[in-house]
């Protein structure tokens, strides 16, 4: 166990609240079995607080000081990601394209000791992760410029209509919009056996009525289930940007981009 004033990232995470350094008290395995119950029947859990203030607000500066380094992206894209298959109506899931647009900050601009990159460096962040997961081992992303990254949702930027290729993903939230940028999803819209492509149709149709909104007060740690939950990030409306990091973990060391996507999402590739 590492003593909660000597943890190195004491500064930056509420241990009273989140005891990540101490995973086998008490405390520890409660907040684990809590957050795997709320993941396990929701599809999403929600940790309020989890990073503290001051440390959401350096983020926050931090993204303004280094804006000019940020990649803009603006495409489009289907809810799988996969090429648009042309045979199909216009509209159909297997065809229909949402767009994303978003400024990314790669992980060599931003600084050693900015207060996420310190943390999601611990090796204590990713076996708290693992562990809440039930995996026996994960693994940071060993890509150059995807490992960490700050990314700042502009006005009118957005993200669409999307399913994960990854099971879980996880995010910190640092600053919200003025209004619009609410994550949005559709709980358990597929399954392992199910594409239901006439409900993701609906969706993108503008049906609503089985949507969600994930509430995300910055300084929030979201672990979300988005391989089976149809997601978006809805367009930013006012002046002030939508600020947030998603954290990359994988089964395997050696997870890297591929370079088409690194040029879309950083403008460039990382040596291999
Ligand atoms: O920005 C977010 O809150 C979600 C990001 C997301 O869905 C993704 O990166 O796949
Ligand atoms: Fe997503």
């Amino acid at each position: 166990m590492t003593d909660t004033t000597t943890a190195p990232y004491a500064d930056i995470v509420d241990l009273d609240r989140y005891p990540i350094h101490d995973l086998d008290s008490d405390a520890g395995r409660r907040l684990v079995e809590e957050c795997r119950a709320e993941l396990e029947s929701t599809g999403v859990c929600n940790l309020h607080g989890f990073v503290r203030p001051e440390a959401v607000a350096r983020m926050v500066d931090l993204a303004g000081e280094l804006a000019d380094h940020a990649w803009a992206s603006d495409r489009t894209h289907t809810v799988y990601f996969t090429a648009p298959d042309e045979s199909r109506p216009e509209m159909h899931p297997r065809r229909a394209q949402v767009r994303s647009a978003k400024h990314g900050l790669a992980y060599d601009r931003i600084p050693t000791d900015a207060p996420l990159r310190r943390l999601y460096e611990s090796d204590d962040l990713t076996a708290f992760i693992a562990a809440v997961l039930r995996k026996d081992r994960l693994y940071r992303s060993a890509d150059p410029l995807d490992v960490f990254q700050v990314t700042a949702f502009h006005p009118g930027e957005e993200l669409g209509w999307h399913f994960d290729n990854s099971e879980f993903s996880m995010t910190v939230m640092y600053q919200e919009a003025e209004s619009g940028g609410q994550f949005v999803y559709a709980p358990g819209l597929r399954s392992e056996d199910d594409e239901n492509e006439d409900g993701v149709a609906a969706v993108l149709a503008g049906d609503e009525s089985g949507l969600k909104v994930l509430p995300s007060a910055p300084g929030t740690l979201a672990f979300f289930r988005g391989e089976h939950a149809l997601h978006r990030v809805t367009p930013i409306e006012g002046n002030r940007p939508r600020i947030n990091s998603v954290l990359t973990y994988g089964e395997r060391p050696d997870m890297r981009l591929s370079d088409l996507t690194s040029e879309i999402f950083y403008g460039r590739t990382s040596p291999r």
